[in-house]
């Protein structure tokens, strides 16, 4: 699954993308040299990930974390678009089929003495949850279904 955007240039200064982080397994972004994509570190500061002639950005997802445990984190990013640039970015969603299920990996649990941190989830399931935030959103913005609906406390 892919996706082009495109952000026409206007006098807002931010008409980008909220900050979220992608449900997917991993993502490859492409952006070009008008910049404006930012990773947060430790829920506080924002890093810009300012664009470099041929890097790819790439992102952490959901799923990763999850079979990872945790030990790598689903990337929270938001797109700030600088003020009165048009931005082309593209973004190749590495997924999942819908029918698969997902859960921390033996290698991420067991193997290291350590509990799972999430229960087992099918990835389709998720994926609908987080089409229902956006076509249903909730009143109350904690009641957005993130990846931490399958924590195990
Ligand atoms: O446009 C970008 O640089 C990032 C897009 C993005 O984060 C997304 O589509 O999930
Ligand atoms: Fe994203």
């Amino acid at each position: 699954m892919t996706a082009l955007r495109y952000f026409p240039a206007t006098e807002e200064e931010d008409n980008g993308i909220a900050p979220h982080q992608d449900g997917n397994c991993i993502t490859f972004v492409f952006q070009d040299e008008a910049g404006g994509l930012e990773v947060c570190r430790d829920g506080v500061s924002w890093i810009p990930a300012t664009p470099k002639p041929g890097a790819i950005v790439v992102n952490v997802g959901d799923v990763i974390q999850v079979l990872s445990n945790n030990k790598f984190k689903s990337a929270t990013h938001r797109v700030i678009r600088p003020k009165g640039r048009s931005r082309y970015s593209y973004a190749f969603f590495y997924n999942l089929l819908g029918e698969k299920m997902v859960e921390p990996l033996l290698q991420f649990t067991e193997h290291l003495g350590e509990l799972p941190k999430y229960r087992k989830f099918q990835y389709g399931e998720y994926m609908q949850l987080r089409m229902r935030n956006k076509s249903h959103p909730p009143e109350n913005p904690k009641d957005v279904i993130h990846i931490t609906h399958y924590s195990i406390n």
